[in-house]
């Protein structure tokens, strides 16, 4: 059985080949051999690290994520599954290690990188005082697009995620999950290969959730790719292709949901690999007002 912690994914150990990107300012603590990025990935990820002070928070990370999968990244709260991300899609420079998107090294060139992807943003990194519209005509112009193509895809957008209504209303007037959808969608006004969404269904009702899902499933048809990190296995088991479970700043395992599932459950194989469970938790003095 696999051991929570342990880097098991079966890229990661095989012809030994040296890293020839940045020297890392601290050494992974299981040191593994690595095999160069894949360039037929969408994302190829090779011994990624980062650490805030003492703190480290991705410690030499690889993966692989194939082109046209759904892939979810799932791990405990702390895991290293936003600094990954953020590193991913040129955000946040790692310590060490090489990330490729479709065969490019993000950091050589980090504004191409930039256009190929979509990254949803943080509803605190918005412009709130615009109308849904504006901002959606905004973003598109941003990544270059003419007013009139952006106003179209905006409208589109709109329709999509049922937000049609609320298109001339101020984004700081919405619901927590209209304002996840509104930001999802400044994500994909550019029709990006990748789209990296963090927990893009948090807040978001039911039928517009159902929506989502089918743009999304869509879009993966159509050979793009997206990369989902959550907390809700459920989702992650019915939506995606594949799963990374992180934890500790690694992958713990890999691969397929059948993979990693193993012939059983996902969540119970993600709490077997995890640990952290308490046997018996009991708070003495949370009783219901038995007492
Ligand atoms: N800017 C920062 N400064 C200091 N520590 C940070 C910073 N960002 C992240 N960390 C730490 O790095 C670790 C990984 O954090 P990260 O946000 O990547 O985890 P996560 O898997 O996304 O967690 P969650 O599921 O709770 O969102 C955590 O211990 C966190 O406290």
């Amino acid at each position: 059985m696999m051991q929570p912690g342990a880097p098991t994914s079966s890229m990661l150990a095989a012809q030994p080949v040296p890293l020839t990107q940045p020297v890392p300012i601290a050494q992974p603590t299981q040191p593994v051999q690595l095999m160069p990025p894949n360039p037929a990935a969408a994302v190829s990820i090779r011994g990624l690290l980062k650490h805030f002070g003492d703190k480290v928070a991705v410690n030499g990370l690889s993966l692989d994520i194939p082109v046209g999968s759904f892939y979810g990244l799932v791990g405990p709260n702390g895991a290293g599954k936003t600094t990954t991300l953020n590193m991913v899609t040129g955000l946040l420079r790692p310590d060490g290690g090489i990330v490729t998107i479709l065969g490019r090294d993000v950091w050589s060139d980090v504004n191409a990188i930039k256009r190929t992807i979509g990254v949803m943003p943080q509803p605190d990194e918005i412009f709130n005082r615009l109308t849904g519209m504006q901002l959606l005509v905004y973003c598109g112009m941003l990544r270059g697009m003419k007013r009139s193509q952006a106003l179209q895809r905006a409208g589109d957008l709109l329709d999509a995620f049922d937000l049609s209504h609320a298109a001339n209303i101020m984004v700081a007037d919405y619901s927590a999950g209209m304002t996840k959808k509104i930001c999802l969608a400044c994500a994909m006004i550019h029709s990006p290969r990748i789209l990296v969404l963090d927990e893009p269904f948090e807040s978001v009702d039911p039928v517009s959730s159902a929506n989502l899902k089918d743009i999304l499933i869509e879009y993966v048809a159509t050979g793009g790719t997206v990369i989902i990190s959550s907390h809700v296995m459920a989702l992650v088991e019915k939506m995606c292709t594949h799963v990374a479970i992180i934890n500790q700043g690694v992958v713990c395992a890999a691969g397929t949901i059948s993979q990693v599932a193993d012939g059983g459950d996902l969540e119970e194989r993600f709490l077997q690999l995890v640990g952290g469970r308490h046997g018996a938790a009991h708070i003495a003095w949370l009783d219901g007002g038995a007492q």
